[in-house]
């Protein structure tokens, strides 16, 4: 299969403050990440993995540079996209290191809350919800409330919900932070297929080196630019 570009990213550059409180985080920065790669984004506490993530999920405007997410330029000095938030609903499924489920909803209806937006069937929302928590192992929680689930089991109901929608990328924050070694590494085995079956470009900000094999690329923050650690093919699994 030809190898499309998700994401292209072009001397981008963020600061934040000004003048004697002028903090520079990325600086001219470049890279492509193709649709169907799983990309572990690693760096010291600081150093910009968050800053980096919002600006490619149209959350933070950067300072300058340019943000293509699949054949749309959506940032170019200025946003180009009119509609950040149509951008972020129908491309991308973000997973944060807190789970941000809503209290007062169910598992499933916390899963098909925004493919139903999408204006997807409920039927079908609830059906692809079911095949995730089955294959997230806690399909018996989907009538649960969140309140009844452990962190590590909400986790993975918050990464069920980033992949209901079908997006063309997904940006991941320390998913499996709050899991234990079996559940991380089924986690991260669950997005390398969903990358390879549904080409789907997904960077995971990691700290867990027991999830690194898994990844195709490492992708670091280095003097504030982007550099890749190629992996030995025989490390990859
Ligand atoms: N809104 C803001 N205003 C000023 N400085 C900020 C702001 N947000 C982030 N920073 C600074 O930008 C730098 C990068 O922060 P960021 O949260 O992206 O790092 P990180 O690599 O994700 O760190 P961690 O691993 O600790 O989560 C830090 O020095 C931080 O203090």
């Amino acid at each position: 299969m030809e190898k499309k570009s998700a994401i292209k990213i072009k001397k981008l550059v963020k600061n934040f403050g000004k003048n004697d409180s002028l903090v520079k985080v990325i600086d001219n920065a470049s890279f492509e990440i193709n649709k169907g790669e799983l990309v572990a984004l690693i760096a010291p506490s600081g150093a910009g993995k968050t800053t980096l993530l919002m600006m490619i999920g149209c959350v933070l405007e950067p300072t300058s540079g340019e943000i293509w997410l699949g054949e749309e330029v959506v940032y170019n000095n200025k946003w180009i996209a009119k509609d950040t938030r149509r951008i972020r609903r129908e491309k991308i499924g973000f997973i944060f290191q807190a789970h941000y489920l809503i209290p007062f909803l169910n598992v499933i209806e916390n899963i098909t809350l925004l493919p139903q937006v999408n204006k997807v069937s409920e039927k079908e929302a609830k059906q692809k919800a079911m095949e995730l928590l089955e294959y997230l192992e806690i399909a018996d929680k989907a009538h649960a409330m969140p309140s009844q689930l452990s962190g590590g089991q909400n986790q993975r109901v918050a990464i069920a919900r980033a992949l209901a929608n079908n997006p063309e990328i997904i940006l991941a924050d320390e998913p499996t932070a709050a899991l234990d070694a079996h559940r991380s590494i089924s986690v991260i085995k669950m997005l390398k297929k969903i990358a390879i079956e549904q080409n789907v470009a997904i960077i995971t900000v990691t700290h867990d080196e027991r999830i690194l094999p898994y990844f195709d690329k490492i992708m670091k923050i280095q003097n504030r630019g982007i550099v890749f650690e190629e992996l030995d093919e025989n490390q990859i699994l």
